[in-house]
């Protein structure tokens, strides 16, 4: 599991750790880590050059060291201080080891000017976890001058807000982020994390390896998580030996329409992935027949232990949640369904909205929603008090008590139309078979990411493609 702790917390850690180490101690960790992820990008040393940007905080300082290391193996290394307060260590260390030290070039350089010395790469050292949002003049007009080089972030790219993953002014774009002890919320969480590019965890012995969510009987308040493969491969629902197609669960579907037949099939598709044990489609008349004509084992109406509704369903989907809240099983809610969410109220539902649906259940915008995903996907699940699944690039899984989970896993080739209603089945599926509705969402959401990825192997991909690629994904986590 990947958990994103707060700049509070990581504070406290570093106190600890502090407290029992040499000084410096932990600012060498960092750099070793980070000059060697450097390495690694740049492919080979001697002959290369690296140009740091250096803030006046410890952020620089790791920039620096790593300077240090590299200048050691051969790489050309150029340091602009943004700031006359840098890290007075690192600036000596780096001199000794031949590096060039200078003040960045000012704002009052003409930024549109490229700096006359081309660089392979660039290190962002302006901030890290002591920065405010935004970045300074100088900043703006040092980053100017190299756009266009490959940048390496050090610990978060500077400019965003770490502990909301929100982006309000200028940032740093970076193409890979080398943090330390932990991850943060900006590297899981949209826009932020996309301004992360790829993100290296080095370990600096914080002890956060394998720390458990601290929750209390209100309001959650541990670390924003990230399932990784030996997570879902442990909340996986598998077949008991003595199973019976009852024992692991009944899904039902409500979804489709004479408008939208096309919906009813890919939500039974991806509740028909094979982790419950049978599947009803008990939908608009109109779809039933094709549903049928493609899934053979999908059986009319009768009892459940959750429910599908929303996806195409159009004028019908008020009837859907009705019924379906009546039945008192667990329920995932999408689409058309979605307006009347809140009518689930007190059941365990899972509603699977996109931004744009989020906004409508909010009476927000659609930027404000695509601004700040967690605090709107906690703030609808406080709301509605159920689990909310806010679909994106980076999905977010809130419960009503703020505990939350990113999803990771999935590809740009995902962002086509169907995709939400094989998910929505396969969350229904996970529902049937027991898994409660935040484990449901997030690992749903897992698999439908990992589904996707797959698939786009082979080309560009429609929302078929992932329910099929489903059992694939499911085999290489927990075998056949
Ligand atoms: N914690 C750990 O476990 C470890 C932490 N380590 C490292 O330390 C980093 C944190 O270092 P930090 O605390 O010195 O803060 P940091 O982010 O360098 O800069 C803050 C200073 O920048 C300034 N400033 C503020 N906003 C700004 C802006 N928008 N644009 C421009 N400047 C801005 C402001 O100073 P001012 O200029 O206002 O006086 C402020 O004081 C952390 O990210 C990691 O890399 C590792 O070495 C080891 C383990
Ligand atoms: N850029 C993206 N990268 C990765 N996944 C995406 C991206 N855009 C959308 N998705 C995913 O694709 C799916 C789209 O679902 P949805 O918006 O409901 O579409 P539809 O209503 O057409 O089925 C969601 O699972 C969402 O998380
Ligand atoms: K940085």
């Amino acid at each position: 599991m990947i958990r994103a702790h707060t700049v509070e917390q990581v504070r406290a850690a570093e106190d600890d750790l502090l407290a029992r180490l040499p000084e410096g101690a932990l600012m060498q960790r960092a750099a070793a880590g980070l000059g060697y992820a450097v390495l690694d990008l740049l492919g080979s040393a001697y002959g290369r050059r690296v140009l740091l940007l250096v803030g006046s905080g410890d952020n620089g300082g790791d920039a620096l060291y790593a300077g240090v290391l590299l200048a050691r193996r051969g790489v050309q290394v150029e340091a602009w201080l943004l700031s006359d307060t840098a890290h007075s260590g690192g600036v000596a260390a780096l001199r000794a080891a031949g590096g060039r030290v200078v003040p960045a070039p000012g704002a009052e350089a003409d930024a549109q000017r490229p700096s006359r010395d081309r660089f392979d790469l660039v290190v962002d050292g302006i901030v890290g976890i002591g920065g405010r949002p935004g970045l300074r003049p100088e900043a703006v007009a040092a980053l100017a001058r190299v756009a266009g080089t490959p940048v390496v972030a050090v610990d978060t790219p500077s400019g965003v807000d770490v502990d909301t993953g929100r982006v309000d002014g200028p940032h740093v774009t970076a193409d890979l982020t080398v943090t330390f002890g932990t991850h943060k919320a900006c590297h899981l969480l949209d826009p932020a994390a996309r301004a992360c590019g790829a993100v290296q965890l080095v370990d600096i012995g914080l002890g956060f390896r394998g720390s458990q969510a601290r929750t209390s009987t209100t309001e959650f308040s541990g670390p924003i998580e990230a399932l990784q493969a030996a997570d879902v491969a442990a909340l996986l629902p598998r077949p008991a030996p003595d199973a019976h197609k009852y024992t692991r669960g009944v899904v039902g579907v409500r979804a489709g329409s004479a408008a939208y037949p096309g919906a009813a099939l890919l939500s039974v598709a991806g509740a028909a992935s094979g982790l419950a044990g049978m599947v009803r489609y008990d939908g608009d008349p109109a779809a039933a027949d094709l549903v049928r004509a493609a899934h053979p084992e999908v059986v009319g109406p009768g009892r459940v232990q959750a429910w599908v509704v929303g996806s195409g369903s159009d004028a019908g989907a008020e009837d859907a949640v009705r019924r379906s809240v009546a039945d008192g099983v667990p329920m995932v809610v999408d689409a058309d369904a979605l307006a009347f969410a809140g009518t689930t109220r007190g059941r365990p539902a899972v509603l699977t909205p996109h931004a744009g649906e989020l906004a409508r259940m909010l009476d927000v915008e659609r930027a404000d929603v695509e601004a700040r995903w967690l605090e709107h996907a906690r703030l609808a699940a406080r709301r509605y008090d159920a689990v909310v699944l806010l679909k994106g690039r980076h999905s977010v899984v809130a419960r009503p008590d703020g505990r939350a989970r990113v999803t990771t896993t999935g590809t740009p080739w995902l962002a086509t139309a169907g995709a939400g209603d094989v998910l929505g089945g396969l969350v229904g599926a996970l529902l049937a078979a027991g898994l409660d509705p935040f484990d449901a969402a997030s690992v749903g959401s897992w698999l439908h990411g990992a589904a996707a990825t797959l698939a786009a192997q082979r080309g560009p991909i429609v929302a078929g493609d992932v329910a099929a690629a489903l059992p694939a994904v499911v085999a290489a986590l927990v075998g056949p």
